[in-house]
C-alpha cells in the first residue's frame, strides 16, 4: 500500500500541511521539537485510531483550536482509498471513508496498515506488562479490526465490574450482590475469552516469525522466544473451555476481589513474556542485544500484518537509524528495501549512506511547517 498524500489541520503542532508523498522512502529532517513525530503520529492514528504516546484526543489538537483533522490518500491493490479522521476537544471523533462518514470506527481500522518503530518501543523489553498488552492491542486491531470492538466491550464490562465491586464492598455477601456479581462474572468471562483466544492466535503467529528475524540479526547465537502468559490458564483454545477456566479462577479469587475491590482475573493482567536464551529478555545482555530484539518484534510485525492484509503496510521509523550499529541498520534497510514505504525522522541527515539519500525524498520540518 502506498500513502499518496497527507493533509494535516490543527494537529499538534501543524497548523495546515500538505504533504505529497513521492518516493518509497520520505525522510523527516529537523531539529528536536518541530514536529516530526507528530507527522508520523497521524499516520499512525489513521492505521490505528490509537497513539503508542497514550496522548488524550485534547492533546492532538492545535493548541487554542477546538477541531482537528487528519486526511489522507491510500493506494491499494484494491483502489485509491480517502481517509479522514476528525477530532473533537470533547473527545468525540468521527472517521469517514471516501467521504462517506462510517459508523462504526472498526470499518474504518484496517483500511490502512503501519508499524510504528520508536524509541519508546525499548519499553517493551524493560517496561511492565501494560506496555506490552498495548502492543499486542495494536497489532491485532489491525490483524483483526473488529478485535477493537471485543476489546472495546470487555473494557466496558471491566469497569463496570469494578465500580460494582467498590460500591459493594461492605456488603459483599448479600443474596442480591451474588447474584449481580454472577451476572458481571459471566459477562466478564465472554467478552474476557475473546479477547484471550486471540491474543494466542496473534502471539502464536508471531512468535516464529520474530525469533526467525531475531536468529538472522544474532547470528544464530541468542533464541528469542516469545510466550504469552494470560491470567486465566489457557490449556486449549476453545472457547468453552477458556470461559470454564475464566469462572473457576475468577470464583477462586472471590474473597480477594471483594476485599480489594477490584477486578483480579481477566486479560487486563495478561502478560507476553520475552526470553532470551531462557532468560528474561530485560535482565539479559546490554541494551544492544535489547534492541535487535525490539528490532526482530517490528520485522516480524511488519511481516505477519503483510501475510494477513497480502500488501506491505508502512513503516514509520521515528528517530530510531540512528539508535542502531551500522550493522542492524543494515539489516533492517535491507529487509525494507522499496517494497514498504518507508517514513524515517531524523535530526541529523548525515546518519543515512548516500544511496539511501539518493532514492529518497528529503523533507526538512521547522515549527510545524514542511519545505523540501
Ligand atoms: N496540541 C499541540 N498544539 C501545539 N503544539 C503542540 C501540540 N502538541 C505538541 N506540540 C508541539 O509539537 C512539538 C513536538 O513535536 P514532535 O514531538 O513532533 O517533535 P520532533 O520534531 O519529533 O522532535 P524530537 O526529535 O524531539 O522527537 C513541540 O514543540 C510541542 O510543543
Amino acid at each position: 500500500m502506498y500513502l499518496k498524500t497527507l493533509h494535516l489541520r490543527q494537529f499538534r503542532n501543524y497548523q495546515e500541511q500538505k504533504i505529497e508523498f513521492t518516493a518509497a522512502k520520505t525522510i523527516l529532517v529537523g531539529n528536536n521539537a518541530q514536529g516530526k513525530s507528530n507527522l508520523l503520529e497521524a499516520v499512525e492514528l489513521l492505521a490505528t485510531l490509537r497513539s503508542h504516546r497514550m496522548a488524550r484526543d485534547r492533546d492532538l489538537i492545535k493548541e487554542g483550536e477546538s477541531v482537528s483533522q487528519i486526511q489522507a490518500t491510500l493506494e491499494r491493490q484494491t483502489g485509491i482509498s480517502d481517509l479522514t479522521l476528525t477530532l473533537r476537544r470533547n473527545g468525540r471523533r468521527s472517521v469517514a471513508l471516501n467521504g462517506e462518514s462510517m459508523r462504526r470506527q472498526m470499518d474504518f481500522l484496517g483500511v490502512l496498515n503501519a508499524v510504528q518503530f520508536s524509541s519508546l518501543d525499548l519499553d517493551l523489553v524493560r517496561g511492565g506488562p501494560d506496555g506490552r498488552r498495548n502492543w499486542l492491542d495494536t497489532l491485532l486491531i489491525q490483524l483483526e479490526p473488529i478485535y477493537a470492538h471485543i476489546l472495546q466491550q470487555y473494557n466496558q464490562v471491566l469497569r463496570q465490574r469494578n465500580a460494582f465491586l467498590k460500591q459493594a464492598q461492605d456488603a459483599a455477601s448479600s443474596p442480591k450482590n451474588l447474584e449481580q456479581l454472577a451476572l458481571w462474572d459471566a459477562q466478564l468471562a465472554a467478552t474476557g475469552t475473546k479477547v484471550i483466544r486471540r491474543r494466542d492466535r496473534a502471539i502464536q503467529r508471531l512468535a516464529p516469525i520474530a525469533a526467525a528475524w531475531h536468529a538472522n540479526i544474532s547470528g544464530s547465537t541468542e533464541v528469542l522466544q516469545i510466550q504469552y502468559v494470560p491470567s486465566v490458564p489457557l490449556t486449549q483454545n476453545q472457547p468453552e473451555e477458556v470461559q470454564l477456566a475464566f469462572l473457576t479462577k475468577i470464583q477462586q479469587r472471590a474473597v480477594a476481589e471483594m476485599y480489594r475491590g477490584t477486578t483480579l482475573v481477566g486479560p487486563h493482567r495478561d502478560e507476553v513474556e520475552l526470553t532470551i536464551n531462557q532468560t528474561p529478555a530485560r535482565q539479559y545482555g546490554s541494551q544492544g542485544q535489547q534492541r535487535t530484539l525490539v528490532l526482530a518484534l517490528k520485522l516480524a510485525e511488519l511481516q505477519l500484518i503483510e501475510e494477513v492484509v497480502k500488501e506491505p503496510p508502512l513503516l514509520l521509523l521515528d528517530d530510531v537509524l540512528a539508535e542502531l550499529d551500522p550493522s542492524r541498520q543494515n539489516q533492517l534497510l535491507d529487509a525494507i528495501q522499496d517494497r514498504f514505504q518507508t517514513l524515517i525522522t531524523t535530526t541529523h541527515i548525515s546518519s543515512f549512506d548516500s544511496q539511501w539519500l539518493n532514492s529518497s525524498q528529503v523533507l526538512l520540518v521547522n515549527a510545524g511547517k514542511l519545505s523540501s
